[in-house]
């Protein structure tokens, strides 16, 4: 058996300020975030917001006008250097597969691995063939592939020759939404058995969370908050990334303790300490699944809209003052738009806003 190079995996990168633009207007301005060992990070934002420049500018196609990169220590990037992209470690894919039309599948697979011995070449190929579910495929040519499988073997030829990191630039957007939902959990489950450390970028926020241990999302160049899906959700850290990420309204409060708010469904208690001073005026955030039917309570709202969703309701309810909330109810719970029904508020952690 022949030996194959020992693969290096990322110990970690780490950005720190980094800013990357076009004709001397930044468009990414001092994004800083750390990827460990085989974590599949992932940038998420609007269209435009500087996701796909701050990927190219790790890979190496794009300078920085402000701030470092470093892989393992070593700076690959800041203002006056730049690590040529060859020699980054670094494998991509893209959203247009581009795979090699005249090639075959193996022959696609192996293009990154010329410098290797033939035998470990082909045991490689052949490994990752199998991996991607596409064994028996190496004889046949791209065009004869469905888009999910052409994204397999893109995938295989980027991490053929063990790269550091693997970015993927919208790598699913060209694809069904069948078969992205077959093929993000496959890429994941491929990845965490390479223990590669990867950087998605999307604007998808299901794609991003099927994917990822950690989030940053982007608004208009700046990383507004990374953390893991459960917290970028949960424990949003900026207006912009609580009413970016999931549905959510804000009800008017007013701060009535250390954790205790009080808004138009009553006093709602937090497990935390809010931080914010008494009798500030605030805005809570308030997501489908905090807010229940409840015939019960003593709130009560006017449905004004209501979507059936198998397993329960997702009504819309006009509160006495007028705000509108989301609220989830069993799918036994049928009634009907401009019935008042009761709710009840399920709130462990208050998320909140100085009111502007
Ligand atoms: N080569 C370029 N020259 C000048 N401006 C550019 C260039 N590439 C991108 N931009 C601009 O930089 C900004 C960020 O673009 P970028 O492609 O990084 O955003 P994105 O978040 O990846 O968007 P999308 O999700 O639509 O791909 C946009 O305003 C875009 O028009």
């Amino acid at each position: 058996m022949t030996s194959l190079p020992p693969q290096t995996l990322l110990k970690e990168m780490q950005l720190d300020n980094v800013s990357v633009g076009y004709d001397g207007i930044s468009v990414v301005k001092n994004a800083s975030f750390q990827l460990l060992e085989g974590q599949i990070g992932c940038l998420l934002g609007p269209s435009g917001c500087g996701k796909s420049t701050l990927l190219r500018a790790i890979a190496g196609f794009e300078s920085l006008m402000t701030g470092e990169i470093r892989i393992d220590g070593e700076v690959i990037a800041n203002q006056s250097l730049s690590v040529n992209a060859e020699h980054r470690q670094i494998g991509m894919v893209f959203q247009d597969i581009a795979l090699f039309p005249h090639l075959t599948i193996a022959q696609n697979i192996a293009f990154g691995l010329s410098a290797w011995p033939k035998k470990a070449m082909h045991e490689r190929v052949t490994y990752l063939l199998d991996l991607v579910g596409l064994a028996g495929f190496e004889g046949r040519y791209p065009h004869s592939l469905s888009g999910g499988q052409q994204q397999r073997v893109a995938l295989a030829r980027a991490i053929a020759p063990k790269p550091k990191l693997l970015l993927m630039d919208e790598p699913f957007s060209g694809l069904d939404a069948k078969l992205r939902e077959e093929l993000v959990p496959d890429i994941r489950a491929i990845l965490r058995h390479e223990k590669m450390s990867a950087l998605l970028v999307t604007h998808d926020q299901m794609e991003a969370f099927a994917m990822a241990d950690q989030v940053s999302v982007m608004s208009a160049g700046v990383v507004h908050q990374t953390g893991s899906p459960y917290q970028i959700y949960h424990r949003p850290e900026t207006r912009f990334v609580a009413s970016f990420i999931g549905h959510g309204d804000f009800l008017s409060a007013t701060v009535c303790g250390p954790n205790c708010v009080h808004s138009d469904l009553g006093n709602i208690h937090g497990e935390l300490n809010h931080g914010f001073s008494e009798n500030a005026k605030v805005d809570l955030l308030v997501r489908p699944d905090d807010i229940l039917h409840d015939d019960d309570s003593a709130f009560v709202g006017i449905i004004v809209s209501k979507w059936f969703r198998g397993s329960h309701f997702l009504y819309r309810v006009k509160l006495a003052s007028g705000k509108v909330v989301y609220c989830f109810a069993s799918s036994h719970h049928n009634h009907a738009v401009g019935q008042e029904i009761g709710l009840s508020v399920h709130l462990d952690h208050l998320v909140m806003f100085l009111q502007e």
